[in-house]
């Protein structure tokens, strides 16, 4: 592939994943989101190998839930993704627009994401970092896991967490190693925001939220009404103890997601 294959469209998302346009290979009239990466800047975060390593796995992904890398190709300056065009765009928007989720949709969700996770950890790949903004909409209103957290992963490593820590299991926090059950806990946290609005242990400073993680600090409010169905779902995966979480085929068995997703 080359620059001159596609013609290129409107930035797609605010820029905060870079650079994304929407475009059209001219030969089969394909709509796709075509990612720039600047080299220097790969260069400067030192994340080329890990780009590379993501670039390797995504490509081997093929799940209706997780967003397609077609391929990729590069120039004097710069890497370039081709990535499946969600037609809906980004989850998180629709989330803070109706401030919360219907039970039906957000087990719709939880299960289609459970399936995604299963697929992933089928193929030994863990972590997919699936907080509201790294989750994209198709044309059918299915669920999309874009990853975009390969960059947020990789400079975690090398600096101080950046973000929003509401997604990190324990084990992170204390920064033991993790395993695929890690999935597990921010689908919790996940599920939890889509019937709230807001995530769990959500505190004004990063010092609070670590402790309400790390000593799962789980409250519901009365408001709105969520049934104990949901809630009992909520607590089976947001438990300290990793090995004891939910596994994630007994979630999609669980009576809240076979009584409501579709
Ligand atoms: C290293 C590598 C293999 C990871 C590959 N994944 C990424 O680079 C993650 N990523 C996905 C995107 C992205 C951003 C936006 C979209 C969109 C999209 N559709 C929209 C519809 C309406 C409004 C905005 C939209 N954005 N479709 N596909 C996208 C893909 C940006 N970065």
């Amino acid at each position: 592939w080359t620059l001159n294959d596609f013609d290129i469209g409107k930035p797609l998302g605010r820029g905060k994943f870079g650079h994304v346009y929407l475009a059209r290979e001219k030969r089969s009239n394909h709509i796709v989101a075509l990612k720039v990466l600047f080299k220097n800047q790969l260069k400067q975060s030192q994340v080329e190998h890990q780009l590379r390593r993501e670039v390797e796995i995504q490509s081997h992904l093929r799940h209706p839930n997780i967003l397609r890398l077609y391929g990729y190709f590069y120039d004097q300056k710069r890497v370039y993704l081709i990535l499946e065009y969600a037609a809906k765009g980004e989850l998180y928007k629709e989330l803070q627009k109706c401030k919360y989720f219907s039970e039906r949709r957000a087990a719709t969700y939880v299960a289609s994401l459970a399936r995604a996770l299963i697929y992933c950890h089928g193929k030994h790949v863990i972590h997919r970092d699936i907080k509201p903004e790294n989750l994209l909409v198709g044309a059918q209103g299915e669920l999309k896991i874009a990853d975009f957290g390969w960059s947020v992963h990789t400079f975690n490593r090398r600096r101080t967490m950046c973000g929003t820590l509401d997604y990190l299991p324990p084990e992170m926090v204390e920064s033991v190693e993790h395993d695929a059950n890690v999935d597990i806990w921010s689908l919790g946290i996940l599920c939890y925001e889509f019937l709230y609005g807001v995530p769990p242990f959500e505190a004004k400073e990063h010092s609070d939220t670590y402790r309400r993680i790390v000593q799962v600090d789980l409250k519901f409010p009365s408001r709105p009404v969520v049934s104990s169905a949901a809630k009992d779902l909520i607590t089976q995966m947001l438990v300290k103890d990793s090995s004891q979480r939910l596994p994630l085929k007994k979630l999609l068995e669980h009576p809240w997601i076979v009584q409501n997703a579709d």
